[in-house]
């Protein structure tokens, strides 16, 4: 940085022009390492308003505008004014008030450092001028000496005259640069103190706004507080009323969640069950489809049968009666009467060496023998339908029966008459020994389930009526055994008397057991339309 007194002389050590100083500030400032003013201020293309108040108050902490030389701060201030006038419509803020304050110092300091300047020269040129007439009055003494030295003199003086007038005519100009420096000052300071009566406007419009501001604020604050108060109190509420929602929307949750938990398994089995159906009534309607041909055909069919039946239906009676008579052929043939003969085995205790039976033969011969008489006479030939040896069960003795039991069904009479002195075993033959197993079911037993049976499956076509008379033969006395009343009892019975639709089995101890049984029926005949 140049000092004040290189400011204002030359290398020659003359006191140089305002022009030079200036410039010489100028280029200082210019040259001033990292502290250009023209990078400070963008005057030109750029804005004041745009720099940050960060870079303005580094710019002021940093000095640079020491640096600065004196129009480009008035071009600054000018500048920073127009800104603020043109974009802040006269609102001035607390940074660049301070910056244009510390811009007015160094303006101020200058001026008052380029008076002072000035003063000194105007000082320093009397007092060279002091000197200059002293020398002057000197030669003029000396001129009263020699001529040439008088001469010399002259010369010498016409050359100090010369520089005199041309120290006159720069110290001519110098006052006129101090003149015009004096009024450019008047005009600064004039400006200056225009620029401090805006900036005292602009500094109390500042502190008028700062202070509605802070009072704002101030109002803003409580109304703010209080707000905050009342918002913290709701915001309290609004908590317990979110935990109070949480609790009864978790269990909700919960609830919902089980609910449909449940109604989608219930919709899954239904969905299941649904295209089961589906395939269910597909499979229906196929067989409906097929069905219906079927029914057709067998319709059809039926009709050609239903034909026949009828033409058999009409036949029937006729059929009936030629069977009657075939089966009376066969039954003479047969014999009407058949007789069975049926061994039983030993009881336990009996001793089995004293066995009368000799032969059984299969054609129904029985060969016994009588060990006390002789001869001849101990072997007797007996001739049966058929002989049932020990070992024979009660359904191989059931089964010889059973066609003849059968053809009651068909309108025949049948009777089954056991006769065998005491213990020789025709209760065991037709009741059997007992009930609870199928296999010990005697006669009565299998020809009653098995009748019933058949009844059963022709139940559709044919309605059979059941009754069942059974007698006692004892002492050539017969009596009704399903009878209550002793008086009716014996024989004759009353007519219709005998017959019982009900069923009685029981197990007795006689010389001879009588059982009979007589269907009635009656046949019906279903007519296909
Ligand atoms: N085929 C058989 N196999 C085994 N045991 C039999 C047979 N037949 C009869 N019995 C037995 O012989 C005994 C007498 O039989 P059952 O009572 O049937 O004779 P019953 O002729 O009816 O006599 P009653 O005339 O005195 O009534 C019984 O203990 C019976 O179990």
């Amino acid at each position: 940085m140049h000092r004040d007194s290189d400011v204002y002389e030359n290398e020659n050590g003359d006191p140089g022009s305002l022009n030079e100083i200036l410039n010489g500030l100028s280029a200082a400032a210019i040259h001033h390492e990292g502290s250009k003013f023209s990078d400070i201020f963008p005057l030109k293309n750029g804005s004041f308003a745009d720099l940050p108040a960060a870079r303005i108050s580094e710019m002021m902490k940093l000095n640079s505008l020491e640096n600065a030389s004196t129009p480009s701060l008035f071009s600054v201030v000018n500048a920073i004014l127009d800104e603020s006038i043109e974009r802040k419509n006269g609102d001035i803020p607390q940074c660049v008030a301070s910056l244009l304050k510390l811009v007015v110092q160094e303006i101020e300091q200058r001026v008052s450092k380029h008076a002072e300047s000035f003063r000194k020269q105007s000082n320093l040129y009397k007092s060279r001028e002091e000197k200059y007439q002293s020398k002057i009055r000197a030669l003029e003494t000396l001129t009263t000496g020699t001529t040439e030295e008088n001469e010399i003199v002259i010369n010498q003086l016409q050359k100090i005259k010369l520089e005199k007038l041309k120290i006159d005519e720069k110290r001519k100009v110098e006052e006129q640069d101090v003149i015009r420096l004096m009024r450019q000052k008047d005009q600064y300071e004039i400006e200056m103190s225009l620029l401090k009566q805006e900036l005292e406007l602009s500094k109390k419009s500042y502190e008028k706004s700062c202070a509605e501001l802070v009072t704002q604020a101030m109002e803003t604050k409580a109304e703010l507080e209080k707000k905050l108060k009342h918002t913290e109190s709701l915001l309290n509420d609004s908590r317990k009323k979110v935990k109070e929602l949480e609790a009864f929307s978790e269990s909700k949750y919960l609830r919902w969640r089980r609910k449909e938990h449940g109604f989608k398994d219930f919709i899954d089995s239904h969905a299941g069950a649904l295209q089961e159906l589906r395939a269910v009534s597909e499979s229906i309607k196929k067989e409906v489809l097929k069905t219906k041909k079927t029914y057709r055909e067998e319709i059809n069919h039926f009709g050609w049968e239903l034909k026949g039946l009828v033409d058999a239906a009409q036949n029937y009676h006729a059929v009936l009666a030629e069977n009657r008579k075939l089966y009376n052929e066969v039954q003479d043939l047969k014999g009407n009467i058949r007789v069975y003969c049926r061994i039983r085995p030993f009881l336990p205790g009996q001793s089995q060496k004293q066995t009368t039976i000799e032969y059984i033969g299969e054609n129904g011969e029985l060969v016994v023998t009588n060990p006390l008489k002789p001869g001849k006479d101990s072997h007797r030939l007996f001739k049966f339908n058929k002989v049932f040896a020990p070992a024979a069960t009660q359904e191989e003795v059931f089964l010889d029966t059973q066609p003849l039991i059968r053809s009651v069904l068909d309108g025949y009479n049948v009777c089954i008459f056991a006769y065998g002195q005491t213990g020789s075993g025709k209760t065991y033959t037709m009741s059997g020994p007992g009930v609870s197993a199928v296999e010990d079911w005697g006669v009565n037993y299998r020809a009653l389930n098995d009748l019933f049976q058949i009844s059963q499956r022709r139940k559709s076509s044919i309605t059979y009526e059941i009754g069942v008379q059974m007698v006692e033969i004892y002492n050539e006395q017969v009596r009704d055994l399903l009878c209550n009343e002793s008086t009716q009892k014996r024989y004759p019975f009353p007519p219709n008397g005998i017959w019982r639709t009900d069923f009685f089995f029981s197990s007795f101890s006689i010389e001879i057991f009588f059982i009979c049984l007589y269907y009635f029926f009656h046949w019906r005949i279903i007519v296909f339309s």
